[in-house]
């Protein structure tokens, strides 16, 4: 039996509440997440659903309020300062939002990636220089080593600042909108060079952003809603059968380790579900109804089977299930 793989990145029940002038802001509500070693994942959602809680608690800046998060072994919650100064040098890269957080602007390109390395007491002499040209190359922007932040265009800086990340070859690579100050079309551009270079070095790397057109460039898309994952889009391709390459997006909603699962938003409303819902467990998919005592009657969160159950039998099967309430 092939062993189990251990996730890089793994939340469960994460939970992070602030607490200013006097009022608590639950930022994440109970969030879980897994990413496997070389994927590469995107966090999309709306401004204030958690994403950059998220990546701080992460990046070993904050700590959560309850739950639990280990990144590549490392337990973000029981951290020590040590551990933690060593996890952010060496474990994870990080690329932001901003440049002026990435880079220095008075060193060159070059200068910036060594600084990291030196700072982490890493490569030195000529492995170092070999290993500055390698990134600089593998973000193609070999050219310009030499020149200052300020001299690049934006992104330029991001792919210079993806490349200070990969300095000392972390296990994770984490980015908090890295394309968040870029038109669309070089977005895209430095999008792919983060796909490359998932794809040739192997780093595992979660993009947190609000922009849903990232899901384009990555195989999975995970939903984040009011401090929550919900739904996910998982990105593949295949040969049709006149033998055309196809590419396939599918929408997942996410199930918890203890079954709870959040409907996409859009179902919610549709069917007008509210306060509870009947289900009935059928042979190969679960239905939803809504439990108001209407006529109405419809699926969702269901994989398989189709057409509109009878609402007497998904009334007598919810009989038959339990009667617990979701929490
Ligand atoms: N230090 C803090 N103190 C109080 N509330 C905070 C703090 N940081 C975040 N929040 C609140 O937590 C919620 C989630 O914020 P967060 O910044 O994680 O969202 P986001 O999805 O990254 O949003 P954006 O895309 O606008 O940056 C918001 O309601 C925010 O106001």
């Amino acid at each position: 039996m092939a062993e189990p793989t251990h996730p890089h990145i793994l939340c469960n029940d994460l939970v992070r509440i602030f607490t200013a002038d006097g009022v608590e802001v639950q930022a994440l509500q109970g969030l879980n997440l897994r990413v496997d070693p070389g994927e590469m994942v995107a966090v999309v959602g709306a401004s204030g659903s958690g994403k950059s809680t998220l990546l701080t608690i992460l990046s070993g800046l904050d700590t959560a309020t309850a739950g639990s998060a280990s990144v590549a072994g490392h337990d973000l919650l029981a951290m020590r300062s040590r551990e933690r100064v060593e996890y952010r040098r060496r474990t994870v890269g990080f690329v932001w939002q901003q440049t002026s957080r990435n880079l220095l602007p008075y060193l060159t390109a070059a200068e910036n990636i060594a600084l990291a390395m030196n700072v982490a007491g890493t490569l030195r002499g000529a492995a170092r220089a070999a290993r500055i040209d390698e990134l600089l190359g593998l973000l193609q922007v070999g050219e310009f080593g030499d020149r200052r932040p300020p001299e690049l265009s934006g992104g330029q800086q991001q792919r210079v600042a993806i490349a200070v990340a990969l300095a000392n070859s972390p296990l994770v690579l984490l980015a908090d909108e890295p394309t968040g100050e870029l038109d669309e079309a070089t977005s895209a551009s430095v999008l792919e060079a983060m796909r490359s270079v998932n794809e040739e070095l192997g780093v595992t790397t979660l993009i947190v952003t609000h922009d849903p057109t990232v899901s384009e460039h990555v195989r999975r898309t995970v939903q984040i809603r009011d401090g929550r994952t919900s739904t996910e889009v998982l990105r593949s391709t295949r040969i049709d059968e006149h033998g055309t390459e196809e590419h396939v997006a599918e929408e997942f909603a996410v199930l918890d380790r203890v079954g709870r699962l959040q409907l996409p938003h859009e179902f919610v409303q549709r069917l007008d579900l509210r306060d509870r819902v009947r289900l009935a467990l059928e042979p190969d998919h679960v239905g939803i109804w809504p439990g108001g005592g209407g006529t109405s009657a419809g699926e969702a969160g269901t994989t398989g089977g189709g057409g509109e159950p009878e609402a007497d039998t998904a009334a007598d099967a919810a009989d038959r299930s339990t009667h617990e309430e979701p929490r």
